[in-house]
């Protein structure tokens, strides 16, 4: 297979710029990115490169106080897997309890609950903060007999996750085909019934639910605007798990939750990075 590497500079290099700078070019097909000292290094498979939408988002680029420039070389032909492994994802243990691993690591640290994750394009190896803080909300939860929305499921790590748990009955819905399709290859592959994958947004949920717990890692934006949806599907007594943005915004995300009834429970938070937890109190 063969990859381009880019070099993204990004200025003024902020964290901020290139989490946002990953988030674009993630949509844009990137697979793998790498931390450099004035921006980062992405990878994307030859075929999948779209010129148009790489100038699209450094052009449109959401900071109005960034400039991005870039280039690219054909990346040398050699193992990617062996690539991604050395270099990109290693196994990861979240919470004591919970270890992450893809097909292609030999190595793995023992756990209780032992997830399976190919991630290709899609988001959702527990290396990110959000998905690690979800994780561990979901390992002090009781999830036996629930039945759980993973909204903006990426790999699907995280009904994986609740499945196992021992939750009745998951639905995971993404609004991309592509993020479709890995869940259904991770599902397979960590042996999983009982989970139901969707394509869509909140607009699919009507005649979905009603659930138990809602999860959404998505972003800002559109957890403020779609959260009624969540909250339209949820028992009585459910709780609504968040993340996705910034210590920041937690005012903003409590002030739309309450007004929807809603009353906030605890916030858990990693490198600025926030989750949030409500309930839909009967
Ligand atoms: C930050 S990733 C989270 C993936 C995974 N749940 C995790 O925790 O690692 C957000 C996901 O939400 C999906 N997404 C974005 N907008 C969405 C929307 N309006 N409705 C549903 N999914 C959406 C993206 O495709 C992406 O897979």
């Amino acid at each position: 297979m063969k990859y381009l590497e880019f070099t993204f500079h990004t200025r003024p290099c902020t964290e901020t710029a290139n989490d946002v700078l990953c988030a674009l070019l993630g949509d844009a097909g990137f697979e793998s990115f790498v931390e450099q000292p004035d921006g980062i290094a992405a990878y994307i498979q030859k075929d999948l490169y779209d010129e148009e939408a790489v100038r699209q988002a450094v052009s449109d680029f959401p900071l109005a106080d960034t400039t991005i420039d870039f280039s690219y070389t054909e990346a040398e032909d050699k193992d990617w897997n062996e690539e991604w492994e050395k270099n990109f994802f290693q196994p990861i243990v979240i919470g004591d309890r919970c270890v992450i691993h893809s097909t292609f690591h030999h190595d793995v640290p023992q756990a209780q609950y032992d997830i399976v994750i190919n991630p290709q394009m899609a988001f959702g190896t527990g290396h990110h903060e959000t998905t690690s803080l979800i994780i561990g909300e979901l390992l002090d939860s009781d999830l036996q007999g629930k039945s759980v929305l993973d909204m903006g499921c990426g790999t699907s790590i995280l009904a994986i996750l609740a499945r196992m748990r021992g939750a009745a009955r998951c639905t995971a819905v993404d609004i991309d085909d592509w993020c479709v399709r890995n869940s259904l290859e991770n599902i397979a592959l960590n042996h999983l019934d009982g989970i139901d994958v969707y394509q869509g947004d909140a607009s699919s949920l009507a005649d979905k639910g009603p659930f138990d717990v809602v999860i959404a890692n998505i972003n800002r934006n559109i957890l403020l605007a779609d959260m009624k949806h969540y909250v339209a599907r949820m028992n009585p007594g459910a709780t609504l798990l968040m993340s996705g943005f910034y210590t920041d915004d937690i005012a903003a995300i409590r002030a739309e939750a309450e007004s929807l009834g809603l009353t906030f429970i605890e916030h858990r938070e990693k490198n600025r990075w926030a989750a949030v937890k409500f309930e839909l109190f009967k």
